[in-house]
């Protein structure tokens, strides 16, 4: 099981500043016609090696946030975002194309989308294989670890299609991990999976995860996994607009 350390705001802490995920006054506002839509996350601090469920009702934000984590969605201005001694926000503010963005988004961040993700053209060993070449760090043996605990040793060349569900979560898992990413960020990693599929998958990825130091922030709806995994939870609440508002709550040292 991943070890879980208390999430601590960098005001009374401040050595973590340099070695986890913290993020202050993240914000992203959407607009379509009349409606609008704001995400706010007031603070957001993540250790190395820690684990984090975001939950909240369905449209409250979660992938938004994830998304605003992974440097896939600009936050607005104003926001203080940093991975270790990487300033985040400011790589932003140099524009949504510059080159530094994409570097750090592919080498600080390993991501797990719902349903895998995976290339249909590439064998799960290259699917694997794919974020270190991305990153031009090859590391074969760290690829076959990967596989050896993942339990996919039988479907190594194999292709996506011919796969479980479950066998394309834990690919995408190590597909996440084979670059030794900083944070690992998974949108619902285990909803399309059964409960007794869905509780390996998840002690596979915290476990995983932890042994590297990497920190996981994940989205669920299934708040009694994620006590039963000792995950810490963090809820977006929403809140009657306009514009509706949805704030992540709590956090504190
Ligand atoms: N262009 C837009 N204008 C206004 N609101 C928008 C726009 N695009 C998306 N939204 C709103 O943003 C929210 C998207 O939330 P998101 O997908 O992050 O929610 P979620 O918590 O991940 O939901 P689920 O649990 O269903 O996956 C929704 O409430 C949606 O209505």
């Amino acid at each position: 099981m991943a070890s879980m350390s208390l999430p601590c705001r960098s005001t009374c802490c401040p050595k973590l500043m340099s070695t986890g995920l913290h993020m202050v006054d993240g914000r992203i506002s959407l607009s379509d016609g009349d409606r609008r839509f704001e995400v706010h996350v007031p603070e957001l601090q993540l250790d190395p090696g820690q684990a984090l469920a975001l939950t909240g009702a369905s449209g409250s934000g979660k992938t938004l946030v994830l998304e605003m984590l992974g440097l896939l969605r600009a936050p607005q201005g104003g926001t203080t975002y940093r991975v270790g001694n990487a300033d985040l926000a400011a790589l932003w503010q140099r524009g949504p194309r510059n080159p530094e963005l994409a570097e750090m988004r592919g080498r600080l961040f390993g991501f797990v989308p719902q349903s895998g993700g995976l290339l249909p053209f590439l064998t799960v060993r290259d699917n694997i294989a794919l974020p270190q070449r991305v990153c031009g760090q090859p590391d074969p043996d760290w690829c076959a670890s990967l596989i050896d605990r993942l339990g996919l040793g039988d479907q190594a060349g194999q292709y996506p299609a011919s796969l479980s569900i479950g066998q394309r979560q834990r690919t995408a898992i190590a597909r996440a991990l084979s670059h030794r990413p900083r944070i690992v960020i998974a949108d619902e990693p285990t909803s399309a999976l059964d409960p007794s599929s869905a509780d390996q998958v998840l002690v596979l990825l915290l476990e995983t995860a932890a042994e590297q130091g990497a920190g996981v922030i994940l989205s669920s709806h299934d708040l009694d996994r994620m006590d039963r995994h000792g995950i810490a939870r963090r809820s977006l609440k929403l809140e009657a607009g306009p514009p509706v508002t949805s704030r992540l709550e709590g956090g504190s040292c």
